[in-house]
């Protein structure tokens, strides 16, 4: 029998990798394997997910519903080598059109070992509540289009939530988890109703997004990162890093920044120096003027 692969998208900051995380640490006994797409080179999901299963693998440089499909499969084929788990997780990256990697995994060699079972994708509530232009987005919307389940993620009770939830059924998709629950792991498998090959092509806007991956050996003041990031925050969608601050250089910190949300919070893991990725819209965010404002943080 093969097995069944859980295919996890939706925007940038979506939510993806908390539900993954979520998923693999109640996993009821399954043993699941991971594969997560980072847009950059910095795997700082796959660096995340890594405490919560031993199979994790990271797939970077490049998005798995275009360019790097081959190595989606070569992946997915080594994953299933090492022993068949009971399911593979694919985390596909923010930015990515779940139909190109639909397509990708109708590889009729691949299919009688791992099969795509359901695509869930998580939709940020707070986002759509932020910026109700998401609803028009072409690459959201794809991401919507293709999902056997809809999973939202930071709901606050009022807030719009039944508005979202009546929009989202009006486009066909029960969302699920307006009451902050998820569902088992076992219950997100066999939701795919008859899947066909995607017959469009996938939503791909590679000049859309433009990205920065920063990293130093030291550490960097924290006021003064925090200006930095204040500074650029206009003109960006999406930073998450793993940061030394100058001020406790003992302490490998997790930053998130979503929209205009910001968070720090301890990261449990003890990498040297600091790495960031910054992610925004080409049209407004400039990264070498980005990389000149990190670097000059950069401490010994
Ligand atoms: N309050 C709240 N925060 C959440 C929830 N889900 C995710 N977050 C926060 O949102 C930020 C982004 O979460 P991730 O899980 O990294 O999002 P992602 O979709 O994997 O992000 P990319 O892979 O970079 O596109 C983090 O700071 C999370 O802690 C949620 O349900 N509620």
């Amino acid at each position: 029998m093969s097995v069944p692969v859980l295919l996890v998208t939706g925007f940038l900051g979506a939510g993806k990798t908390t539900f993954i995380n979520e998923l693999l640490l109640d996993a009821g006994g399954m043993r699941i394997a991971a594969i997560v797409n980072d847009f950059g080179s910095i795997n700082i999901d796959a660096t995340l997910l890594e405490s919560a299963t031993d199979e994790v693998i990271g797939l970077k440089n490049g998005c798995i519903c275009c360019s790097l499909q081959g190595d989606l499969l070569r992946t997915l084929r080594q994953v299933l080598r090492n022993g068949s788990p009971d399911l593979v997780v694919i985390e596909a990256s923010g930015v990515a059109d779940p139909a190109g990697i639909a397509q990708a995994l109708m590889d009729p060699v691949l299919i009688g070992a791992a099969a795509l079972d359901s695509i869930v994708c998580i939709v940020d509530a707070e986002d759509l509540a932020n910026d109700p232009a998401r609803w028009q987005d072409p690459l959201w919307r794809a991401q919507l289009a293709a999902a056997d389940v809809v999973q939202l993620s930071k709901v606050t009770p009022g807030d719009g939530l039944d508005s979202v939830v009546a929009r989202l059924g009006a486009l066909g998709k029960v969302a699920l988890g307006a009451d902050g629950s998820t569902l088992a792991v076992r219950d997100l498998i066999g939701r795919a109703g008859v899947r066909l090959v995607p017959g469009r092509r996938p939503v791909l806007d590679s000049g859309r997004f433009a990205s920065l991956e920063w990293t130093c050996a030291g550490t960097v003041p924290m006021a003064a990162f925090q200006q930095v990031i204040g500074r650029l925050s206009g003109s960006l969608l999406r930073a998450k890093g793993l940061i030394r601050f100058t001020e406790k250089p003992g302490d490998c910190l997790l930053f998130q920044m979503v929209g205009k949300r910001a968070s720090l919070s301890p990261s449990g893991l003890d990498l040297p120096g600091c790495r960031l990725v910054l992610i925004g819209d080409a049209s407004a965010f400039d990264t070498e003027a980005a990389r000149a404002a990190l670097e000059a943080l950069a401490q010994e």
